[in-house]
């Protein structure tokens, strides 16, 4: 007999019942709450901005992030500015302007280095690091001075001042990361810097948040084209899809497949998620996303380059909105669309409650009140 610690088995049994009866209640309660949150799946293309969306959101709704969560985001940051200087630098030499004479011999250098080498020169410089040693430090201090002398280089401006003509290899405020000091050791990240980087999304993350007295549930997803296969794993009960597109792609080509535009390609991706038999009829709401670096770009870059059929006086923002509103095969059904700034909070703060109120007042339609 293997009765434990001194209980009869008729105790156990007891015991075993009641912890049964208490689980049973938890996962009826947990049913019942995830029936009741509002699940919203963040989708749309690679590079689009719904990390940068979903992070605004988690900081303005959600529990935010504790300094340690966001110091989490520290190699990447400092790697990705690594990888920005390297393809600015690059982009100089392609277009033949050279660094100031200084720097030009470090800008070979680095124009030589794998974006590996980055990171394991960063993580032996941390003290916390195994592989610490002193001279890491050494070497590190200088490479950091070198690479800010680079990015600082008055020449570079040439990229800063035109940065929509290299859009595919730098981000388009490259200035901004460019000049800040997030290689420093002693550099703590900021939520402005997370909404900055572009550090590409490789799994599902979500979070869970309330919103005028309601749970909801934001589920990001990574939307480069190996990405896409994992999406149909968390379609399931979704009450809208928040898609996001970007609204400079309309000249640029997918980082997979350079033969692809990028606006087509997130226009046809559109067409097949919305309409697909899941969501036939549920409500989308479409962020047209980078609106910030649109309004300046269509001064230089004419849409017309990529749509013939663009034709004045229609304006050039309404008429990507109407292409993609145009994709919606089921008239009964609403898309609510949006210009938007996801690098802007409050922007964020505004669009993203007024969809609350959009989706909150179609449940009560769909429920039969109104
Ligand atoms: N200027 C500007 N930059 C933006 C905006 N939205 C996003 N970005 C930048 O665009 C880049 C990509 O944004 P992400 O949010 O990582 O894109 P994503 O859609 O999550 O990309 P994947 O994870 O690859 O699917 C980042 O550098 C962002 O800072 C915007 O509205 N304006
Ligand atoms: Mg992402």
């Amino acid at each position: 007999m293997f009765a434990c610690c001194g209980s009869s088995n008729k105790d156990v049994n007891e015991n075993e019942k009641l912890v049964t009866q208490k689980f049973d209640r938890q996962l009826e309660q947990q049913n019942k709450e995830s029936k009741l949150e509002i699940k919203l799946l963040l989708l749309g293309s690679g590079d689009s901005g719904k990390s940068t969306f979903f992070r605004q959101i988690q900081n303005n709704f959600g529990t935010g992030f504790t300094q340690d969560q966001l110091n989490t985001y520290k190699l990447p940051i400092q790697t990705a500015f690594l990888r920005n200087l390297q393809a600015a630098t690059s982009i100089m030499e392609q277009i033949r302007q050279s660094v100031d004479e200084s720097n030009s011999e470090f800008a070979q250098q680095l124009l030589q280095m794998q974006p590996e080498v980055f990171q394991t020169m960063i993580m032996s410089s941390n003290k916390e690091n195994e592989h610490y040693t002193e001279d890491s430090t050494d070497n590190y201090s200088t490479f950091v001075d070198k690479c800010y002398k680079l990015a600082r280089d008055s020449n570079m401006k040439t990229i800063f001042e035109a940065p929509m003509c290299y859009q595919l290899k730098i981000p388009a405020h490259v200035k901004t990361i460019l000049q800040s000091s997030v290689l420093d050791q002693n550099y703590t990240v900021s939520v402005n810097d997370l909404v900055r980087y572009r550090l590409k999304t490789t799994q599902v993350q979500q979070i869970s948040f309330k919103v005028q007295g309601r749970s909801f549930r934001l589920i990001d997803v990574g939307g480069q084209i190996a990405e896409r296969k994992k999406w149909s794993a968390i379609f399931k009960d979704a009450a809208s899809i928040v898609y996001v597109a970007s609204m400079i792609d309309y000249d640029l080509t997918l980082d997979e497949d350079p033969s692809v535009n990028r606006m087509v390609d997130s226009l046809q991706l559109f067409e097949q998620t919305i309409n697909c038999e899941t969501f036939r009829s549920t409500p989308i709401i479409l962020l047209l996303n980078k609106f910030d670096l649109f309004k300046t770009k269509v001064e230089t870059v004419p849409l017309r380059n990529t749509f013939k059929d663009f034709k004045e006086p229609q304006e050039p923002h309404k008429y990507i909105q109407d292409r993609f509103l145009s994709m919606n095969k089921n008239p009964r059904r609403q898309i609510y669309s949006f210009f938007s700034t996801a690098i802007d909070g409050e922007i964020v703060n505004e669009i993203f409650k007024t969809s609350v109120k959009i989706l909150l007042k179609e449940e009560m339609s769909r429920l039969g009140f109104e």
